[in-house]
């Protein structure tokens, strides 16, 4: 959709002497961002994706940037970001914080089967088991307290069945979150917005998980729905599509295996994810940024979610 904030291959010329790359020999805009300026950028030393952040800033990007980091030293397949002579992994261009990390072949694959489900969801737990030791902490910006204060302000904006639905699920979420099975689960970093769109594959082959902007610290099971909910489903209906998710979840499983308080926490926490995104784009649509020129994503598309996780009951996790 969009460069926000144009740059030539001139400009970069000099920036990049301080990265060990060699010269910057093209760069191209990437049409299809929707929050940062993306770039892929060549060099001598190979391919690479130049972002230029429009709203993160310098003190927020450590996290975002040392994890990425992190899971890409243990084995998992995302895009590395590259230290300037400094060791600094962020560094300003045209006033804003800019990185480079590599770029990822493939591309998005937007039509699922099995097979490439069950390839994110093994990627998925080994992030998890990753990011175990990893050291930086950062609560999910977009968890519980975020909407606790996000519902009342859509309340009076949306319609009564919308109102109705939100406050009975906000009601829930709490008590959920307050129970003993939610403080057993196991936490750690997590992606949180990994939609078909945030991950390449090759063919059938996955080639790495990207936009890591969402992640913070939160349950792992917190994620699987979230991926779940996006890679398992008949988009129009909503309805969990039984051969994808038993790929993801087995998948999963063998890596690193769920617990009965996972399972007992499962149909809750599909409703949470749920519930998370239904939120956001109910925001964006009603109380959008100064500015904003981009279409809102629909809400609509998670409230069907949302009624559907509450009235089935949730697959078996293993
Ligand atoms: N590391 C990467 N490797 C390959 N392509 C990438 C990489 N990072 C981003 N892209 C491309 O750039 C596009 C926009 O990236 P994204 O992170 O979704 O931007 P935004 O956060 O602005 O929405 C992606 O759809 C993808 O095609
Ligand atoms: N996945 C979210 C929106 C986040 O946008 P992204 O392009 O950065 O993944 C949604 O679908 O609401």
């Amino acid at each position: 959709m969009a460069v926000f904030t144009p740059v030539s291959l001139d400009d970069v010329g000099q920036w990049i002497t301080q990265f060990p790359l060699g010269q910057a020999t093209a760069l191209k805009g990437i049409a299809s961002g929707i929050e940062n300026s993306n770039f892929f950028l060549s060099t001598e030393a190979g391919e690479y994706v130049l972002t230029i952040f429009e709203n993160l800033s310098f003190e927020q990007l450590p996290f975002y940037l040392q994890l990425m980091r992190h899971l890409a030293q243990h084995g998992v397949l995302v895009p590395a970001p590259v230290a300037n002579e400094q060791g600094e992994l962020c560094v300003a261009l045209h006033g804003k914080p800019a990185s480079i990390v590599s770029k990822l072949e493939g591309s998005s694959q937007m039509a699922p089967q099995p097979v490439h489900c069950a390839a994110v969801g093994a990627m998925l737990a080994k992030m998890h088991l990753a990011g175990r030791d990893f050291p930086l902490r950062q609560p999910n910006l977009r968890g519980l307290s975020w909407w606790r204060e996000t519902a009342p302000q859509l309340l009076p904006v949306i319609s009564a069945a919308e109102a109705s639905l939100l406050h009975d699920e906000m009601q829930f979420q709490e008590a959920f979150a307050a129970g003993a099975t939610y403080a057993r689960l196991q936490a750690g970093p997590v992606h949180a917005d990994l939609f078909r769109n945030n991950v390449m594959f090759d063919g059938e082959r996955l080639t790495g998980f990207f936009d890591f902007y969402f992640a913070g610290c939160d349950t792992w099971l917190f994620d699987v729905a979230v991926t779940v909910n996006d890679w398992c489903i008949d988009l129009d209906s909503g309805v969990l599509d039984a051969a994808r998710v038993r790929a993801m979840l087995d998948a999963y499983h063998a890596v690193r295996p769920f617990t009965t308080d996972e399972q007992a926490a499962w149909q809750p926490m599909l409703r949470a994810a749920a519930l998370r995104f239904w939120l956001s784009r109910l925001y964006d649509l009603h109380k959008p940024r100064e500015a904003e020129i981009l279409t809102p994503h629909d809400p609509t598309h998670f409230e069907r979610i949302l009624r559907e996780r509450i009235a089935t009951p949730a697959p078996q996790l293993y």
